[in-house]
């Protein structure tokens, strides 16, 4: 018996990570639109009149000091986190304020932690077939043809992450980095439209970073890609445009060189103790 067959009944468990159909207009603008956002918790604003506009297929790093609110940044999108005021966009047709975090995941925006989550007694193969279980457009309705499509998908996202040769291993005796790579791979199986990727770097070698770069900008384009990293380097070895935050609110955006250049940026980041801008 397959995994999926075997995960027929339980796919409920899944509910949160399964998309529907992702009819996100983005005809007339950016695919995620966020508006005069302000988060406080307990009076302090950790998100202060944030605004920032992601496009459709574009890939974006947030960068800024610890503290500056990148991770309620993404909170908020993926709908953890209730801002106290303003408006948060996914294309023009979906209010994300009013959902919530199942419905979000739903519309297609999907989120990597830091730490790997992916499930070390199952292959690879398996891992990837688990995520794709989860889509419940597919699983009521399974047939031969629909368990082909899954294998194609499979085997497209397994040459895409680079794991193909190790798609019989158990995710166990995989390194750090391409666990990272396999859970990527598991938001892809969903076809999402905005990736959210928190420091995907960290704790890799040079060679997984390089690798890194090289996927994620691959994967901008098909869909949108927002990198939140403290590795300078390897911002700018990815960044076409960079937003810088800081107390909450946009310090600069632009390049890597017009922000690294950015008078107020390099004070922030001489200030701070965990990197510089250039
Ligand atoms: N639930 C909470 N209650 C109170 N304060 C919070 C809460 N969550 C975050 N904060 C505060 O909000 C500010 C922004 O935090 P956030 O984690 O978003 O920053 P960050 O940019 O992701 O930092 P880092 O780079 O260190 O991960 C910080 O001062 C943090 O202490």
């Amino acid at each position: 018996m397959s995994l999926i067959d075997s995960l027929k009944d339980r796919d409920r468990v899944f509910d949160f990570m399964a998309p529907q159909a992702s009819p996100v207009d983005v005809r007339h603008g950016p695919i995620l639109y966020m508006e005069d956002v302000t988060v406080s918790f307990d009076g302090f604003k950790a998100i202060n009149n944030l605004n920032l506009t992601i496009d459709d297929g574009e890939l974006r790093c947030i960068i800024g000091p610890n503290g500056a609110g990148k991770t309620t940044m993404m909170d908020i999108i993926t709908g953890k986190t209730q801002p106290t005021q303003g408006s948060v966009w996914f294309g023009s047709r979906h209010n994300l304020l009013t959902m919530n975090e199942p419905e979000i995941a739903s519309l297609g925006i999907g989120r990597k932690f830091q730490k790997p989550t992916v499930f070390e007694a199952l292959s690879v193969f398996h891992n990837l077939e688990l995520a794709m279980a989860a889509d419940k457009r597919i699983l009521p309705t399974l047939t031969a043809r629909m368990t082909g499509e899954i294998r194609d998908r499979i085997e497209e996202v397994l040459e895409t992450i680079g794991l193909t040769a190790l798609r019989h291993q158990p995710a166990g005796i995989l390194s750090h980095g391409q666990k990272q790579w396999l859970e990527i791979g598991m938001l892809l199986m969903q076809r999402p439209r905005l990736l959210l990727v928190d420091e995907p770097v960290a704790g890799m070698t040079e060679q997984e970073m390089e690798r890194t770069a090289e996927l994620l900008t691959g994967l901008a384009g098909q869909q949108s890609v927002v990198v939140v990293e403290h590795d300078m380097g390897f911002v700018r070895s990815i960044a076409r445009q960079v937003t810088v935050l800081h107390q909450g609110s946009v310090l600069a955006e632009g390049t890597m060189d017009e922000v690294s250049s950015d008078p107020s940026v390099v004070e922030v980041y001489l200030g701070a103790d965990d990197g510089e801008a250039a």
